[in-house]
């Protein structure tokens, strides 16, 4: 397979597919400037280079890692060097198939994957879309070393990006306050940074364990005047259920605007 313009999220599946134990030697990959790409070569003992279409020139399958306005770019160099049965990935927000099949040569088959940077601990959550009638086995089975895979219609990818491309940033965002109000309260940092981290997966794992709906969990945490109670108090007054369900639709908004 070919990875083109391993930047944050390439390299996160990157890792993620050596650890799932993909030999080193079936991966090719593309990175900018040729500094990068050999340090990257040199990290994984993988082949990295600038010559794009070099790179997927014998690909069964090429993931397209670049930003979104880089990806019918890269497009137009790989085309011509396309095996003729080639599968192309694009990991980019807001890029619609029909852009993508514009660019690829007549029966190239072209798939939307929206995933996350959890991939690197093979945690990531993939959603994956493509033509009707696609059979999306390979790809399916290549994300699913990532992570969780699901394939959704293509009108929810922007939400999909919302929750899932950018679902991390949500938890980071929540990381990052818990342990500053842990500090300032005079924790030690690397103390505060574990007990965060370790509480934002306990409570994961406890709601993946579950099949009652994240409310009712909540419910379960929360003694009547208790602390935690206190704590809600203060995210309900300053109304921070609401201001996440903008955040997810203002996500998807941008999402959609990239397609422009
Ligand atoms: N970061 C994330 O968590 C997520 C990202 N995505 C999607 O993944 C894609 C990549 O995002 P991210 O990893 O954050 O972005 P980055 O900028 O970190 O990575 C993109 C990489 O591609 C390189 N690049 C640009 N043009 C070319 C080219 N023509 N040939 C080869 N390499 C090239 C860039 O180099 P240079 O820096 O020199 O331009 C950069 O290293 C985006 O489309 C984004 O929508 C989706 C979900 C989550
Ligand atoms: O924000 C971004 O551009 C990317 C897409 C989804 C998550 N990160």
């Amino acid at each position: 397979m070919a990875i083109i313009g391993v930047g944050h999220l390439g390299e996160a599946v990157l890792i993620g597919l050596l650890e799932s134990g993909m030999p080193p030697a079936q991966i090719w990959a593309t990175a900018q400037p040729a500094e990068r790409a050999a340090i990257l070569a040199d990290a994984y003992g993988i082949e990295v280079g600038t010559d794009n279409a070099g790179a997927v020139s014998e690909a069964d399958v090429v993931l397209i890692a670049t930003r979104p306005g880089a990806v019918e770019r890269v497009l137009d160099e790989i085309a011509p060097a396309l095996e003729p049965d080639a599968v192309v990935v694009s990991l980019a927000a807001g890029v619609p198939l029909a852009k993508l099949a514009a660019r690829l040569p007549e029966g190239t088959i072209a798939v939307r994957a929206m995933t996350n940077v959890a991939a690197r601990a093979r945690e990531a959550a993939t959603a994956l879309t493509a033509p009707e009638g696609t059979d999306l086995t390979e790809i399916e089975d290549l994300f699913d070393r990532v992570g969780v895979t699901v394939t959704v219609e293509e009108s929810l990818m922007d939400l999909v990006t919302a929750v899932g491309g950018s679902g991390p940033a949500f938890l980071l965002y929540l990381a990052d306050a818990m342990t500053s109000a842990a500090v300032d309260g005079g924790m030690d940092r690397a103390a505060a940074r574990v007990m965060v981290e370790q509480t934002l997966l306990g409570a994961c794992l406890h709601l993946q364990s579950s099949d009652e709906p994240p409310a009712e969990l909540l419910d379960q945490v929360t003694t009547p005047g208790g602390p935690t109670a206190a704590a809600l108090d203060v995210l309900n007054d300053a109304a921070v259920g609401d201001a996440v369900r903008r955040a997810v639709a203002a996500a998807a908004r941008r999402g959609r605007g990239l397609a422009r």
